[in-house]
């Protein structure tokens, strides 16, 4: 192991960001790169009194939540979790919780705002059990890392309020100071890609810059009595010496908001080949939905992406920086209204169950992730190609259903047809999703297809 807590990367330094985390041996598809537990958390609102507030198991089956007695506003799956929770920071919190929450302040601040003021309350009172404002954390700990992070201080900030208030102004001082590292380092922690809870992972922080051609991916793993720990995987094959990088935001948004968002939350201009790519040209807004236009740059993209037998293929293209040799009469696909209509059209066709036209558009949407994602990317917060996949898979399956009692020429050809894409999309979710692997709570995306697989079989 080395100090980065992976033998599989080393810390290099980095021209404008600092450091970067290098692959120091070639690395397989799928390999955990880095397993860190977080430091701390804080549950969204809506997960309050759903999950353990400490290890964020769900409540349900064997699994019941106690409430804490004192505030009544905190959930343990058991006396270890409250046990460790209490020494870590409830006992400097509980007494003023619910005072907190019912300021007048606190009340006045968004959901987002909300649990960062909880996580900060939940950082100081663990970073500072004294109140002592001068003591340093030992060498090598999580809280050590924490502080030699890179602060990011936005043109106008507000600190969060704190639970308790600090006890004096150099306290008070201490939680702007975490605060300013928030930007930079505040994970959405999410399970089956869904987000539930804030969380700190000072080792992650301080190891991975962004791409928006990421060759890693973020997963959360979620065990008894544990802290939740965030693992990366490798995408797919990383040379020895090449930079491990993540994605901070999801690269599908449009090139302007990427930007935007990367300079005000982290301070940096990205300058990755999708930025580099993007930044050379202004998109044209695409023919209107519907149009025959539309449709012959939606088979035009197709054929480009996924290849001219495109209708469904057992493989995904594998490249990176697809999009580099895309011809410009494509590139209204980059607007930022494409994506957004498309998605919209396909899950409301899928709603309706106007299957067919679903799957035409589901088809257009999995070319463009194929073009903008790097191969095997399952999450986003917009979208995602391996999750995607699982939803053309279910389309083709209701499809197939449908024409279950369709009796007309040809009819009995295209139930073949459905059956043989819902196996194909489910072979390549599976495919995606396997290597990301389980994320958070039982069950999820891995167990369905697998129901999925099981009926297509049996029917
Ligand atoms: C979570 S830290 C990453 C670790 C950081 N490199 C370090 O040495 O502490 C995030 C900060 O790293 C820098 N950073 C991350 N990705 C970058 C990129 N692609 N280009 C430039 N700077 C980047 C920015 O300063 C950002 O606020």
């Amino acid at each position: 192991m080395s100090p980065n807590g992976s033998n599989k990367i080393r810390l290099a330094p980095h021209p404008t960001a600092r450091g970067k985390a290098v692959a120091t041996t070639s690395l397989s598809v799928g390999t955990l790169i880095l397993s860190v537990p977080a430091l701390s958390t804080a549950l969204q609102h809506h997960e309050k009194g759903r999950r353990c507030d400490a290890c964020h198991r769900a409540a349900g089956g064997s699994v019941k939540l106690l409430r804490c007695a004192g505030c009544a506003a905190y959930w343990y799956c058991g006396k270890l979790c409250q046990k460790k929770q209490w020494k870590a920071h409830h006992k400097k919190i509980c007494k003023s919780y619910r005072e907190f929450v019912s300021s007048l302040v606190y009340q006045n601040l968004s959901p987002e705002e909300r649990i960062d003021a909880v996580l900060l309350s939940h950082l100081l009172a663990e970073a500072y059990p004294d109140d002592d404002s001068s003591s340093r954390p030992e060498d090598d700990t999580p809280f050590s890392i924490l502080f030699d992070l890179q602060k990011h201080t936005p043109p106008e900030f507000h600190t969060p309020p704190v639970c308790p208030p600090p006890a004096n102004p150099a306290l008070a001082d201490q939680a702007t100071d975490l605060y300013l590292r928030f930007g930079n380092n505040n994970f959405i922690v999410h399970s089956h890609l869904n987000s539930y809870a804030h969380g700190i992972f000072p080792l992650a922080s301080r190891t991975f810059n962004h791409s928006c051609i990421p060759n890693a991916a973020v997963k959360y793993t979620i065990r008894p009595s544990e802290p939740v720990s965030m693992q990366v995987i490798a995408l797919y094959a990383i040379q020895e010496g090449e930079e491990i990088t993540i994605p901070y935001l999801d690269p599908a948004l449009p090139y302007a908001t990427r930007r935007e968002a990367l300079q005000a939350n982290y301070g940096f201009v990205c300058i990755c080949p999708l930025c580099t790519f993007n930044e050379t040209f202004h998109p044209e807004s695409p023919p209107a939905r519907g149009s025959s236009e539309c449709e012959k740059l939606d088979i035009a993209l197709r054929q480009f992406a996924l290849g001219s037998e495109y209708e469904v293929k057992v493989r995904l293209p594998t490249y990176t920086e697809h999009f580099k040799s895309m011809p410009p009469d494509l590139y209204p696909i980059w607007h930022d209204s494409f994506l957004p209509t498309l998605s919209e059209r396909f899950s409301r066709a899928a709603h309706d169950h106007q299957f067919h036209e679903a799957l035409s558009f589901g088809l257009t949407q999995l070319a463009l992730y194929a073009v903008v994602y790097p191969p095997n990317y399952p999450q986003t917060d917009l979208s995602a190609e391996g999750m995607h996949l699982l939803e053309m898979a279910k389309t083709a399956w209701d499809a197939w259903i449908v024409a279950e009692g369709d009796n007309a020429a040809g009819a009995e050809q295209l139930r073949a047809k459905l059956r043989r894409d819902a196996f194909s999309y489910l072979t390549l979710a599976s495919q995606i999703l396997g290597i990301y692997g389980h994320e958070g709570d039982d069950d999820g995306p891995l167990q369905e297809i697998q129901v999925l697989e099981h009926f297509l079989r049996v029917g």
